[in-house]
């Protein structure tokens, strides 16, 4: 784990002191967006056309960000127009690796060894952390995107004339509900086990743990009433918590101290979990294995002896309620 400082690596574990005791997350640093005709997006500079082949995703599979981009590139229909290198789930003092004697974790455009080399390919002199996922430009040589916010808004409409539109993770009418949600499930749920987890001091981790499971019960109470979180349609905002929720019970109740309650205890989310887990192309992009290798191995802070643990057994694959919505 580490960071470059104006080009070069420093093996560096977070620091907490500064803001006692809390994990607090670093904004990414390259905001461009691929659009339909090249014009610059919401943020940074234009020139990213949607264009078969010409783009590339950087992932971990053990991360819930990166997993996010994966499966908007399943479900939009992207896998032969963009395509995807991934790093070895231990991240150690190098930062996140590739293996070349490994055809699975493949730097596939450079034969890099370390992720820190795609970023100062991108800029020779950049500071800040080195994170998955990253959206690159193959015709250009550069980093479009580190945000996998933005990478899958991208990714959900800027290729409609790439390949056939399919369905609007992100439509017009449900964008203030979307963008409500998101925020609180950001805050308090995806980055929230982060904040459990990297807590450094006693309160930061209270905190943290009491945000968590109070926004996981408004979370159960929604979908007691709706199939997903803003109504009867999937959206983004479902995506985006799918992949916290598949971490959960194998990684984050014992790693991050997350142990109020499984996900398994909860009967709305649980089930919504394994709908969303059986929806067409999703099961393909989780990958338990390098999940729990990442989490357990690599943060020698909170497990340094590394032993992985065997369980828990999941049951992610058997059938769910959410169909009585429908009814
Ligand atoms: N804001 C980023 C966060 C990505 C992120 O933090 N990824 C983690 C992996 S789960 C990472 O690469 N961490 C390495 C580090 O912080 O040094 C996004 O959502 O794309």
């Amino acid at each position: 784990m580490g960071l470059l400082i104006d080009g070069v690596w420093h093996d560096k574990w977070y620091d907490t002191k500064k803001s006692k005791g809390k994990f607090v997350r670093e904004s990414a640093a390259f905001r461009n967006w691929i659009t339909a005709d090249g014009e610059p997006g919401p943020s940074g500079r234009g020139g990213f056309k949607a264009e078969s082949g010409r783009y590339h995703l950087y992932v971990s599979y053990a991360c819930p960000w990166a997993h996010r981009t994966l499966i908007f590139r399943e479900l939009k229909g992207l896998t032969e127009h963009i395509s995807v290198s991934v790093v070895h789930p231990h991240m150690l003092s190098n930062g996140w690796e590739f293996r070349t004697d490994d055809d699975s974790y493949q730097d596939h455009l450079f034969g890099s060894a370390f992720m820190h080399q795609i970023y100062t390919r991108a800029k020779s002199d950049y500071s800040g952390r080195v994170t998955v996922p990253v959206l690159w430009d193959k015709q250009t040589n550069t980093l479009v995107s580190n945000e996998s916010s933005e990478i899958i808004r991208m990714l959900n409409s800027a290729f409609d004339g790439v390949v056939a539109p399919s369905h609007d993770f992100y439509p017009e009418s449900l964008r203030p509900q979307i963008d409500a949600i998101n925020e609180k499930v950001y805050a308090n749920i995806n980055n929230g086990v982060y904040r459990c987890g990297f807590a450094t001091r006693q309160d930061a981790y209270e905190e943290a743990f009491t945000d968590l499971f109070r926004a996981l019960d408004e979370v159960e109470e929604i979908l007691g009433k709706n199939r997903y979180l803003t109504g009867s349609v999937l959206t983004e905002a479902d995506w985006r918590l799918f992949t916290t929720l598949v971490r959960f019970d194998p990684v984050y109740v014992g790693h991050f101290k997350c142990n109020l309650r499984r996900i398994a205890d909860y009967p709305n989310l649980s089930n919504y979990l394994r709908e969303l887990y059986q929806f067409q192309g999703v099961a393909a992009t989780v990958f338990m294995w390098d999940i729990k290798e990442h989490y357990y191995y690599s943060h020698d802070t909170i497990n340094p002896t590394r032993v992985v643990p065997l369980g828990p057994v999941l049951h992610y694959d058997q059938p769910h309620d959410r169909d009585r919505f429908n009814l």
